[in-house]
């Protein structure tokens, strides 16, 4: 006895490891099947039964498998758990096999796609209403090359950055998967960022390589330079490569859609780091979805393009003040007219997905449906143009759309004569090209028409022959077409010289052939077969036909998604009276009456009215110090804030009275003390690590949000840290700041820096009872409010009497004493130790050597005198 592996195994095996970091769904009959360590991966993810099969090294092989006609849905759940998936489908057919290697042979399987997160293009896999952002980062020392493909529209863009950029434009992007080359062990010894959400794919550095990447591209678009789409770093190129090769490597070979690489700058837009964007929950809610979120709150879209575009303007805040009056311009256009915008939006509602459908299409996993979405999509995009044209104040952005909307008569054309109004999804089953399109398709299908008539007269003529009222003529992928009777009427149909040949008996019925009845089979059968070739062909050549005008498809997709992003910004804004802010370049953030957009949604289901706050920094009062009792709304007048300035650097109406804004260059927001125990930083830790940040990267034109900042470790050390952290921000950085605390002592900065003022949220005590008034006013609190917060709270009054004995002991002390804060009088100006840097002996000594100008013994003796410097 042998244990050598079956063939069946040997094959398997070797397609395993061509894809080692993936389950490998491998195709048996109407499964895919999975085997050994993937089956339990699988059955565990999937709640499927794990079984066995055969033996391989003495054990039994682990096993479970899906069946293929609803296998998208399992590898949905299998790449949401984090997996990738290799499929391997059988490429001959059993009859082909066999006449290759005898009857024995097995059946030939080879790896057809890889599927992965950022690789997908399936409707079904896909969310329609968020984009789904592939990542590939070359790093060298000092600068970044970053790739990002959405292959689900066809969208790429390429750009550069340093170190310190590299996390904050991966956060934008928001992508399933980021590749990168294995960190070289010289290159930097610091942590690789971990990129929330992301599957991080580790790839050969040899797929980075700049040349290669763009001469793929010049193929690609079939050009000779690239010059004309911009000019492109050698890291840009490639991280371009990786990206590429991945693409090769998921499709085997087969490049989804991808439309001309387009250079992101990173100034161009608002720099707005991971944790700022997850602590604003710009398109994210703290629980992960998208329920909650700003994006949430404000989508009005009605295509999922639309609410794409959306998702990516919150995303990257413009920098430009003439991009953003662009958007703001269209989104007045439709705000001011009320007929305009409602027709155009129900124009927009029935649009298709031409985007995903185009990029289907392109990754060869396209059908009828895809063709048929291009058509309508088109058309509909044709209308909008002969619509929208005849306006005569339209805004320059709508005349830049109205192009790329119109232009593909032929094609849309073709597609209409040539489609059937609703074609199916699959092709599988025919029936999708249009009668009279063809001419010989037709007749095909009169074939089997005529054919199928004379089924129905042979089943006639049967039953009056045998007398049996219960005949049937019935179709099985097994026998093919067949005469059914029912088991008791079934003996003069067996007897010999019948004319009927027994095929099968079931349980109730017998089944036969006849000769007539195979004549007529063969006559349909051929006809079908010719007729799904013909249709075959011809989405083929419709395809290609479609393909060859991909580009300007692909921004005809873009135009309607802007038009609905502007149309829905607009129906938003005058649904909640939001207004359009004034952009200047001045360092002021000057809103009368603003609000927040989904606590004010929030309230209003419940029932209460939002307070609206004014906040007026400007660059002599660029930091607000902001007390006042808990609950009262002070993280909540941050936040509104923070996110009024993204949505207006976003082209969107803000929710307040009036606003007039200064470009925001990087937006920071410290707010809260969450934990992050999954990163393994304590609370503390991250709060740290966040302000760290904020100090380092800050300039003039930043607008930072800073909540509690040294709430997490003992009082004494919080007071201080928060304290510094002001004076670095009022003298250092000098951006504009808002800063929640409950340390009134911090309200004295007031007396030493010139550009903070004091603000706090007001309360009042009514009959015992404490009142929030979520209004903003100036001066610092008068107190603090605590015990009467915790006693709405619900504590119990014992331990809330106890509180304020120990509270007036504490008051006693503070007043004897001075406080928490005494002595601070005599410290020096935080601006006194900017202006004198610490010395560092190193350095002085370092810079006074001049290497050119020693000898080797001299530089050693150098290099001697540099390590005995003491620290
Ligand atoms: N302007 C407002 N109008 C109406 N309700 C508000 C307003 N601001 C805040 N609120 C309500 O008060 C609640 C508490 O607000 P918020 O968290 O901003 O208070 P806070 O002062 O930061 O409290 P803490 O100091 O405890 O963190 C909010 O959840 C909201 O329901």
């Amino acid at each position: 006895m042998s244990n050598a592996p079956t063939p069946m195994m040997v094959q398997y095996l070797a397609l395993k490891a061509e894809a080692p970091d993936c389950l490998l769904f491998y195709r048996m009959g109407d499964f895919f099947e999975l085997f050994f360590e993937d089956a339990k991966a699988a059955s565990a993810v999937l709640d499927i039964a794990l079984t066995a099969r055969g033996e391989h090294d003495g054990a039994r092989v682990p096993m479970c498998g899906v069946p293929v006609h609803a296998a998208d849905a399992y590898l949905a759940r299998l790449i949401k758990a984090g997996h990738r998936v290799a499929i391997a489908e059988q490429v001959e057919s059993p009859a082909q096999a066999k006449t290759r290697g005898g009857s024995k042979a097995l059946v030939a399987r080879a790896i057809v796609r890889v599927v992965t997160a950022g690789t997908l293009t399936e409707d079904v896999l896909l969310d329609a209403k968020k984009a789904n952002w592939l990542v590939a980062l070359f790093e060298k020392d000092e600068e970044t090359g970053l790739a990002a493909a959405d292959v689900s529209t066809g969208v790429f863009e390429l750009c550069t950055l340093t170190p310190a950029e590299v996390e904050t434009a991966v956060a934008r992007y928001g992508p399933s998967e980021v590749l990168r080359a294995p960190p070289r062990a010289a290159v930097r010894a610091a942590p690789a960022p971990a990129f929330a959400a992301a599957q991080v794919v580790e790839r050969d550095m040899a797929t980075f390589d700049a040349a290669r990447g763009e001469a793929r591209l010049k193929a690609l678009h079939g050009v000779a330079t690239l010059d004309g789409f911009g000019a492109f770093s050698s890291a840009e190129l490639a991280a371009a490569a990786g990206l590429l090769a991945y693409l090769d490597h998921a499709g085997k070979g087969k490049l989804p859609f991808l439309g001309p690489p387009v250079r992101r700058v990173e100034s161009a837009h608002m720099a707005i780091d991971a944790a700022t964007r997850e602590s604003l929950e710009l398109t994210q809610a703290v629980g992960g979805g998208r329920r909650g979120s700003l994006l949430d709150c404000i989508d009005r879209t009605v295509t999922g393009a639309g609410a794409r575009l959306l998702a990516a303007d919150l995303s990257a805040p413009l920098t430009s003040r003439e991009e953003i009056d662009l958007r703001l311009d269209l989104v007045a256009y439709w705000a001011d007219d009320a007929a305009a915008r409602e027709g155009l939006r129900a124009t927009l509602r029935s649009l298709p997905d031409v985007a995903r459908a185009l990029a289907r299409l392109s990754a060869g996993r396209g059908g009828p449906r895809d063709l048929g979405a291009l058509r309508d999509g088109l058309a509909r995009a044709w209308h909008l143009r002969e619509t929208l044209a005849g306006a005569t104040d339209a805004p320059k952005l709508l005349e830049r759309l109205l192009p790329p909307l119109g232009g593909h008569g032929a094609l849309i054309d073709k597609l209409t004569r040539a489609l059937v109004a609703e074609p199916p999804v699959d092709a599988d089953d025919g029936g999708y090209i249009a009668a009279g399109y063809d001419a010989a398709l037709d007749d095909l299908r009169d074939a089997g028409g005529v054919g199928r008539r004379e089924l129905a007269a042979l089943e006639a003529r049967y039953k009056a022959a045998t007398g049996i009222a219960a005949l049937k003529i019935r179709h099985n992928g097994v026998l093919g077409y067949h005469i059914e009777v029912p088991a008791r009427a079934a003996d003069p149909l067996m007897a010999l010289g019948s004319g009927f040949t027994h095929r099968q008996t079931l349980a109730g019925v017998v089944r036969f052939a006849a000769p007539e009845l195979h004549d007529v089979a063969l006559k349909i059968t051929q006809a079908g077969t010719h007729a799904l070739a013909a249709e075959a062909a011809h989405l083929e050549e419709l395809t290609a036909l479609a393909l060859a005008s991909a580009a300007a498809i692909s921004a005809t997709a873009a135009a309607l998604a802007r038009l609905d992003v502007a149309s829905a910004n607009a129906q938003g804004a005058v649904e909640h009276d939001w207004r359009r802010p004034a952009i200047v370049d001045r360092r002021c953030f000057d809103v009368r009456g603003g609000r927040h957009p989904v606590v004010e949604a929030a309230a209003a289901q419940g029932g209460s009215r939002f307070v609206a706050n004014d906040c007026a920094l400007d660059e002599d009062d660029r930091l607000w110090l902001v007390t006042g009792p808990n609950m009262g709304g002070k993280s909540t007048f941050l936040r509104q804030n923070a996110l009024i300035a993204v949505l207006a650097q976003a082209g969107c109406f803000v929710p307040a009275e009036e606003a007039t804004l200064g470009l925001v260059d990087r937006l920071f927001s410290r707010v809260g003390a969450s934990d992050n125990l999954a990163r393994g930083r304590s609370t503390f830790m991250v709060e740290m690590v966040e302000t760290a940040a904020i100090l380092a990267q800050a300039t003039e034109r930043s607008f930072v949000i800073l909540d509690e900042v040294g709430r997490g470790t003992s009082t004494y050390d919080g007071l201080a840290i928060a304290w510094a952290v002001i004076e670095a921000v009022h003298e250092v950085n000098r951006c504009r700041c808002l800063f929640a605390t409950h340390y009134h002592e911090l309200t004295r900065l007031a007396e030493t820096l010139p550009a903070l003022s004091l603000h706090h949220v007001r309360a009042r005590e009514y009959k015992g009872e404490l009142v929030l008034l979520h209004e903003l006013a100036r001066g610092a609190a008068d107190r603090s409010y605590g015990i009467a917060v915790a006693r709405l709270a619900g504590l119990p009054p014992t331990v809330l009497q106890r509180a304020k004995a120990v509270l007036a002991k504490l008051e006693a002390g503070r007043a004897a004493t001075g406080g928490l804060a005494a002595g601070l009088d005599d410290l020096p100006l935080f601006s006194a130790l900017i202006a004198e840097p610490v010395q560092d002996p190193l350095r002085t000594a370092l810079d006074a050597i001049q290497p050119d100008r020693l000898s080797p013994r001299e530089a050693l003796d150098a290099l001697y005198a540099l390590k005995a410097i003491e620290r």
